[in-house]
């Protein structure tokens, strides 16, 4: 027989067929829980004699009641009440495990074991973490961070929540960290160890595998380092592990990242709207295949309405600023996540149709010596996190001037994901918006292709912007040299060679950098910037055909990259979560302004 579990001071009540309680013994006594082969056995001793055994199996009905109390239905309807909430845990840990065959912990309760199941699994792909270490602006931001901060990591303890493939473990130890403990609970966490060993880093990096809400670490850390964050931020309810590894962190110790602020604005897209009004339609058939459909046409309509819209999209198209909500990890507690609120107050800048509501995120790492940002905001380089819409129901249409305020609801599931619940109004009419949608399964719709800006944007003659672009772009580039330095079209000098212009092999050709690509997107958006060191390719080459026919062959090329050769991976649909594929090289700039935010 295994060790006994003994609770002091516990006072024992039973109810009647009514449901009132009485005392059953007018002193506290003892609970003792014993393991023997069958299951456990709960005995109640007064004055050192056993008065109740109660046998504990998977069938057993019991339950938690309350913060110190538990209620056994199937013997005689006793309720226990312990002079401890940590006591009441404990014990109701201990039964859990033989009622459900798995530890009680807070993750578990919170999931279902299937989404669970499925959600370890996923993580459990070396491809899968592969596409992840590939979204270079988010590693390289990591990196950034960790190393920009290295007096907050030297000789420190660190605890990586979620390490996967290890990778920042890998970071606090380049920043000088004493101890990492890499607590990974997929089967990753063998691979994990596969590559501290190969790195021969055994003495500074401990990887623990299990969940952080049920693994034990022998100390508590300085530092607390994760990748939390899901689509629209909070999808895969991580950063309630993430918050739940506080419990290791000393008093006044870091989280890396801090914050995160989730960005909403209201958009207009009518192409997407009717694009999900158009598959609903396939429904409106009354002669399928000799059938009639037509009586689920709303049914689907409102499925494809409930799927959030994973994608990236032009910045002009939100009809007003950005309300920002913000989490702030070091104090948030984990309950905090379970029902979210965000007020929602827009003064909108055009008239337009309204079509909905898009999020994106930004997290801070506030470290000692220089803050760091990660964005995932339309106007910066993309990441694996894209951006997410949420349709209405119904569009509404907005007047530049008028304002719209409501709500967006997050309410978590056991899915490891939220409901998502939009209302709105424009203030003094009677027009609302809304719409419920289930984050778990959204609609990846991105295709590689450049986002455009919406219709009626352009205030000024595009045909002759993009001459003048052209022209200037040909200015640069033709370079003279005038005694011995290089000048460029526009009368330009280049004092610091190194710095605004560049050396092209032996020859002692100077070419301009191609940082002044034209277009309307961000360049770093482009196949041409991204799969090049930052002076494109086809610059280069046109610099061979002729300088003066570079800047037109550069745009053509261009506007291919933008529209077909964009070098992504097909997005992969495992179970209910899409990732995408590896879509950025190291080639964009990262931000590490220690002020700016980033957002718009
Ligand atoms: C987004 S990935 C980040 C992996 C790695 N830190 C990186 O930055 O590449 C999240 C990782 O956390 C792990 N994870 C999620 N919930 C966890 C939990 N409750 N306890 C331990 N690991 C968890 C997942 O299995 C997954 O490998």
């Amino acid at each position: 027989m295994a060790a006994a579990r003994l609770f002091e001071h516990v006072s024992v009540h039973i109810f009647n067929s009514e449901g009132d309680k009485r005392l059953k013994y007018n002193v506290p006594v003892s609970v003792s829980i014993e393991y023997d082969p069958h299951g456990l056995s709960c005995k109640i001793s007064k004055d050192g004699n056993v008065e109740v055994e109660i046998p504990v199996d998977n069938k057993t009905e019991c339950c938690k009641f309350g913060a110190k109390s538990y209620v056994f239905a199937s013997h005689e309807d006793l309720l226990l009440t312990f002079s401890s909430t940590a006591d009441a845990r404990r014990f109701h840990e201990i039964i859990y495990k033989v009622k459900v065959g798995k530890e009680a912990s807070v993750f578990n309760e919170r999931t279902d074991d299937s989404s669970a199941t499925q959600y370890f699994q996923f993580y459990s792909y070396l491809s899968q973490q592969q596409n992840m270490m590939q979204d270079y602006i988010r590693t390289g931001t990591y990196q950034q961070a960790i190393l920009s901060n290295m007096s907050d990591f030297k000789d420190c303890i660190v605890l990586d929540v979620g390490a996967g493939s290890g990778i920042l473990s890998f970071f606090a130890v380049q920043a000088g960290a004493k101890m990492v403990y890499a607590v990974e609970a997929s089967s990753m966490a063998h691979h994990c160890q596969t590559l501290v060993k190969s790195n021969n880093l055994q003495n500074r990096i401990k990887v623990i595998a299990g969940k952080i809400e049920e693994v034990d670490l022998p100390c508590t850390v300085d530092v607390i380092i994760s990748e939390p964050m899901g689509y629209m931020l909070y999808n895969e309810r991580m950063l309630e592990t993430y918050i739940h590894a506080r419990k290791w962190l000393k008093p006044n110790g870091k989280m890396f990242p801090s914050r995160g602020d989730l960005h909403v604005a209201p958009f207009c897209d009518e192409g997407l709207y009717y694009e999900q009004l158009n598959k609903a339609n396939f429904w409106y058939q009354n002669c399928f295949h000799g059938v009639d459909l037509s009586h689920l046409r709303d049914e689907a309509l409102s499925e494809y309405l409930r799927q959030p819209i994973v994608d990236t999209f032009d910045m002009n198209i939100c009809l007003a600023k950005s309300v920002r909500h913000t989490l702030d990890f070091s104090t948030a507690a984990e309950t905090d996540l379970h029902h979210l609120e965000i007020p929602l107050e827009f003064h909108i800048l055009k008239s337009s149709m309204m079509h909905g509501l898009a999020f994106w995120f930004d997290v801070a790492f506030l470290g000692s010596t220089q803050t760091v940002w990660l964005s995932t905001a339309p106007t910066e380089p993309l990441t694996h996190w894209y951006q997410v819409r949420c349709l209405l129901q119904k569009p509404m249409f907005v007047k530049e001037g008028q304002l719209v305020t409501g709500k967006v609801q997050l309410i978590a599931n056991r899915r490891q994901s939220y409901d998502v619940k939009l209302s709105v109004v424009i203030e003094g009419t009677s027009t609302t918006g809304d719409n419920t949608l289930d984050l778990k399964n959204p609609y990846f719709r991105y295709t590689g292709a450049a986002p455009q800006p919406p219709p009626g944007n352009s205030t000024t003659s595009p045909s002759e912007n993009y001459w003048q672009q052209v022209d200037e772009l040909g200015a640069k580039q033709a370079l003279n040299m005038v005694n011995g330095i290089t000048v460029n079209g526009l009368g330009e000098v280049a004092l610091d060679q190194g710095a605004s212009l560049i050396t092209l092999g032996a020859s002692g050709l100077q070419l301009a950098p191609a940082a002044t690509i034209v277009g309307t997107r961000p360049p770093q958006r482009t196949a041409a910037a991204a799969s090049s060191g930052g002076v494109s390719a086809a610059t280069v080459l046109n610099h061979h055909a002729g300088p003066a026919y570079a800047p037109l062959q550069h745009l053509v090329n261009h506007r291919q990259a933008s529209s077909s050769n964009f070098p992504v991976n097909s997005a992969l649909m495992i179970g209910d979560y899409v990732t995408p594929g590896a879509i950025l090289l190291p080639t964009q700039g990262l931000n590490v302004n220690p002020t700016a935010h980033p957002g718009p």
